[in-house]
């Protein structure tokens, strides 16, 4: 007989390691092992973000831009953050320039838009929506002219289906939506508007979608300016024109908007120019420009706009001499001429009979504001405005010698003009849209917000693409508090499993007592 034989049958059957607790809770561990590893690999792999893309050309009076726009995919409802990839700049002037010969309209845009194909990835191509907004230059052509504005329309629409984006159409935005679009870009950008934040960048404490303060927007173009801002004594029926209403993330904004076309800095010149040469002279003594600047002028260039057109005088000679006068009191005082503050139907106005509530919070001031102030070194806005009034007036009286000599790359065509643009701006603010000594200083000239540029595009393809639901998303998503929480749950599971196998020989089942 061998000598297993004499063991009792009880003995041979009971190895604890063969027993079906012990075998499935081997199991659990194995597959808790496996699931730890495959999610911390997975959640801590290097993946190539994959974008989406979206692009579209700003065609304003003075010029084109194109912005090129990038988000994480399949995250735009959510935490992904719209931010601006590239931008380029056309070459030459804006298309409402090309009414004459519109087929250059759309030829000037190719060269950006060779630089978005490059930009761009090409298997992206084909899902990349395109837009084309135009604004004043192109409001201003449409009232002088309707079919040259549509013969620029129409090229511009050509040249733009001749490329591999998905082209979604060229037209003229009404004044109101460029102001709104450019208000939704800086709240949107400043994350006002109480979207959701990518997660890792939520501030703690932070009650997660609820509207902050939002801030007003403050747009100066070549041909018009926008002013957009929330206030709490504007419902829109006091002036239903200036009022958009929007629900974004769950939050309700009634917005006060204006747009007022001919008051953009290049047209307000035209104005400024055309108040002082109403008596026809040969010489004009202008309190704008610098002592020593001298250029002639053809009265048909400077009358040639729907903003001054029906005031060229009669019997005026071709030709004017601009002369510098430097005198910023003086630039004032013609700049003051062209609002006219005498009449207001409304409770209360800015100017030209326009309504305005009163204003509120914080703004942001951006395109020309921006090119101006920083130019002049004057974007601080904590310094008290008669600071900056001084500075302005000291900047002005310099001869225009001075000042080529100082700024000898700077383009003649923007030195010459920044003492009215400064001026501009301050009555712009003051005398116009009422800002005080002390809300002036409410006021940011800003140029970008994290990276992208502060205009009306990146507020008008959220807009259309519509990556800014009305309601805010049902629970906020916690994917890295997931992950987190799926870990931890494992590893306890683990632990537990480790334990019970640890403890297995002594279970009762399992001690091992030989029976004799
Ligand atoms: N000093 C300076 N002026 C600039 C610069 N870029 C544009 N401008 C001028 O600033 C003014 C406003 O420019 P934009 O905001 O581009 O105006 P726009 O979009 O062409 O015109 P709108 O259709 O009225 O919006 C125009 O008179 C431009 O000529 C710059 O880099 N420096
Ligand atoms: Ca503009």
């Amino acid at each position: 007989a061998s000598p297993s034989d004499f063991l009792l049958p009880e003995m041979k059957e009971r190895n604890p390691w063969h027993s079906p607790a012990t075998i499935i809770i081997t199991v659990i561990g194995v597959i808790a092992v496996v699931a730890l590893v495959t999610v911390i690999v997975l959640q801590n792999r290097e993946i190539p973000q994959k974008y989406k893309y979206g692009i579209v050309m700003d065609a304003g009076s003075s010029h084109t831009s194109l912005y090129i726009y990038r988000w994480p995919a399949e995250k735009e409802n959510n935490t992904g953050r719209v931010e601006e990839m590239h931008s380029c700049q056309v070459a030459g002037p804006g298309i409402s320039s090309y009414a004459s010969a519109p087929w250059k309209a759309g030829e000037s845009l190719r060269a950006c838009m060779r630089e978005a194909e490059q930009q761009v990835p090409q298997r992206r191509h084909q899902q990349t929506p395109l837009y084309l907004g135009a604004t004043a230059g192109m409001r201003l052509l449409s009232m002088e002219n309707s079919s040259a504005a549509e013969a620029v329309l129409r090229a511009v629409e050509e040249s733009l289906r001749g490329f591999s984006f998905s082209y979604q159409g060229s037209r003229t935005l009404r004044g109101q939506e460029e102001g709104a679009f450019g208000w939704v870009t800086i709240n949107y950008l400043d994350e006002r508007l109480g979207q959701p934040r990518p997660p890792g960048d939520r501030p703690p404490h932070q009650t997660l979608l609820q509207g902050l303060e939002t801030t007003g927007a403050l747009d100066l173009g070549g041909a018009s300016t926008q002013i957009s801002f929330v206030s709490d004594h504007f419902d829109g029926s006091e002036s239903p024109d200036n009022s958009m209403v929007f629900r974004l993330y769950g939050n309700d904004y009634s917005l006060y908007t204006h747009s007022f076309l001919c008051y953009g800095k290049d047209q307000a010149l035209r104005l400024a120019l055309a108040h002082q040469t109403q008596d026809a002279p040969v010489t004009l003594l202008d309190p704008c420009f610098h002592p020593g600047y001298e250029a002639s002028k053809d009265y048909s260039a400077v009358y040639d706009s729907p903003c001054v057109s029906s005031r060229r005088p009669q019997g005026a000679p071709l030709n004017f001499t601009h002369k510098g006068a430097g005198n910023f009191a003086q630039c004032q005082k013609v700049i003051r001429s062209i609002f006219n503050s005498s009449s207001c139907s409304h409770s209360r106005c800015s100017f030209n009979g326009v309504f305005q509530p009163p204003l509120q919070g914080k703004f942001g001031a951006f395109s020309a504001y921006y090119f101006v102030m920083d130019f002049l070194n004057l974007t601080d806005t904590s310094l008290p405005l008669e600071t900056v009034k001084r500075e302005l007036a000291r900047y002005c009286s310099n001869s225009w010698d001075q000042v080529k000599q100082q700024h000898p790359a700077v383009k003649v065509k923007y030195l010459a003009a920044y003492c009215f643009s400064g001026t501009y701006i301050i009555t712009l603010l003051t005398d116009g849209y009422n800002f005080s000594s002390e809300s002036y200083s409410s006021i940011k000239f800003i140029k970008k917000i994290r990276g992208s540029d502060a205009g009306w595009t990146l507020g008008y393809m959220l807009n259309l693409t519509n990556m800014i639901p009305a309601e805010a998303p049902d629970s906020p998503p916690l994917p890295q508090a997931g992950y987190a929480s799926l870990v931890t749950l494992m590893v306890l599971v683990l632990a537990v499993v480790l334990l019970l196998l640890a403890l297995r020989p002594r279970w009762p089942c399992c001690s091992q007592q030989p029976q004799v």
